[in-house]
């Protein structure tokens, strides 16, 4: 018999959440199903996992096959890698400038309506170099790391020209190349109409159609495209226009929907059959039963709704009682939402969202994992996916949202290799 080798075996682990089971977007009761194994161990081959399961049954699995190298897990918790299905990643400077305006009551919209807001994040990326842009990009990146993150989504939409579309996009490409964690690069040029088009949206989104898409498709900068449909921003008609060009383009289709106002964005995320639609704190019942019937995942984002000092939240325990798939993200950005942490948005998920710490789990790994296509290949610790897995040093999953603002990574493993120990990045991208 052939001696296969195990490169990398993960024992002694206190309590093994696998998220094994569905292959579909896991909806209500589902949720709560995160197949915790206690006493478990993983064993990874070539990147991938190999045995999966309660020690013992792994070792029977292993029994005479070399193992290269063993972790002992000392009791903590391993879960699958986390995934931030939507994040704005790349982009210039900052604006903690904003938070006297907030503090004074002046409204996010309003703040964009004066020239500030994106538009104030538009002049920064415009103004720094593809270098900068990539430093700055990869501090975050290293945080979402050590934070527990193994994917990441990445849009544009600082830009806004054809050529400034493409810098940031080659910034996330060139990050994710180089850096542990991949990258799922979103085209969205239609985060905004920008200042020399103002008055003239229709001619912006022209651009966005008939120059940017093919562009950005010709140079395979991106998988998605997204839109932010809202009230003065990019209106239902605007934001189908774009989303359908892009559509005939190949694009996966994502929409910035019924954030602020009920503008109809979720129903037209269901009607294009959108893979996700993000926000929804002012989505109808309406707007929701469309999603769920077009198999839409919702992206929560309850990091931003707190950091806009927002008294709703997204209705997360309707979505899943109504059967929509749930994912939850920090939505990283320097203006609503300036936090890498997906630990933090564990806490605001719970809290503010009135989400379990199962379902949260469930919305950070294999519904992330579906809102960004790639539930084939990550969301889970089962045979044949990709070794990405968190140590954290916690007894079980609702210690991780209770114990809230530290971090309690204590190693991770990306595709079987192990990228953050003892707390600290192993090596750098
Ligand atoms: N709402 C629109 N876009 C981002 C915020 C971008 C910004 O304020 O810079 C979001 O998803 O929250
Ligand atoms: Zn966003």
């Amino acid at each position: 018999m052939e001696n296969k080798t195990i490169d990398l075996l993960i024992h002694h682990i206190g309590l093994l959440v696998t998220m094994r089971g569905k292959a579909e977007p896991r909806t209500g009761r589902d949720m709560s199903e995160v197949g915790a194994i206690p006493m478990g161990a993983v064993a990874i081959r070539d990147g991938n996992i190999f045995a999966v399961g309660r020690e013992g049954d792994v070792r029977a699995q292993i029994a005479g096959m070399t193992v290269k190298q063993e972790w002992d897990a000392n009791g903590r918790l391993v879960t699958p890698g986390l995934i931030d299905p939507h994040t704005h990643l790349v982009h210039g400077g900052s604006r903690e400038h904003e938070l006297s305006l907030k503090l004074k009551g002046v409204p996010y919209l309003e703040i964009l309506a004066q020239g500030g807001g994106i538009l104030s994040t538009v002049r920064a990326t415009r103004a720094a170099t593809e270098q900068e842009l990539f430093t700055k990009a990869k501090k975050s990146l290293d945080r979402m790391l050590l934070f527990g993150a193994t994917t990441v989504e990445a849009k544009s939409g600082y830009g806004l020209s054809v050529e400034e579309e493409l810098k940031q996009l080659r910034v996330v490409k060139k990050l994710d190349q180089c850096h542990p964690v991949d990258l799922v690069p979103t085209f969205m040029g239609a985060h905004a109409v920008p200042e020399e088009y103002r008055g003239r949206s229709a001619e912006y989104v022209e651009l966005v159609i008939r120059e940017m898409l093919p562009e950005v498709k010709r140079q395979g900068l991106a998988e998605f495209c997204d839109v932010f449909c809202e009230h003065g921003v990019f209106s239902v008609e605007e934001s189908r226009s774009i989303l359908t060009a892009a559509r005939e383009w190949g694009f996966g289709l994502k929409l910035h929907a019924d954030e602020i106002e009920p503008m109809g964005g979720a129903q037209l995320a269901g009607e294009l059959g959108c893979i996700s639609a993000e926000h929804l704190l002012a989505a109808t019942d309406e707007g929701l039963s469309a999603m769920r019937r077009a198999g839409v995942v919702a992206v929560c984002l309850p990091a931003t709704s707190f950091n806009l000092g927002l008294k709703t939240h997204a209705r997360a325990r309707t979505m899943i009682e109504m059967g929509v798939p749930v994912a939850l993200s920090t939505d990283y950005n320097p203006g609503s939402s300036p936090t890498e942490s997906l630990q933090l948005v564990m806490t605001l998920g719970c809290l503010n969202l009135g989400m379990t710490p199962e379902e949260v789990m469930t919305a950070m790994t294999i519904n992330a994992a579906h809102a960004i296509g790639r539930a084939d290949t990550i969301g889970s610790l089962e045979v044949g996916k990709q070794a990405d897995l968190v140590i954290f040093d916690a007894p079980n999953l609702a210690y991780l949202p209770y114990h809230f603002g530290v971090n309690h990574v204590n190693a991770v493993i990306k595709k079987g290799r192990v990228v953050v120990s003892e707390g600290r990045l192993a090596e750098s991208g």
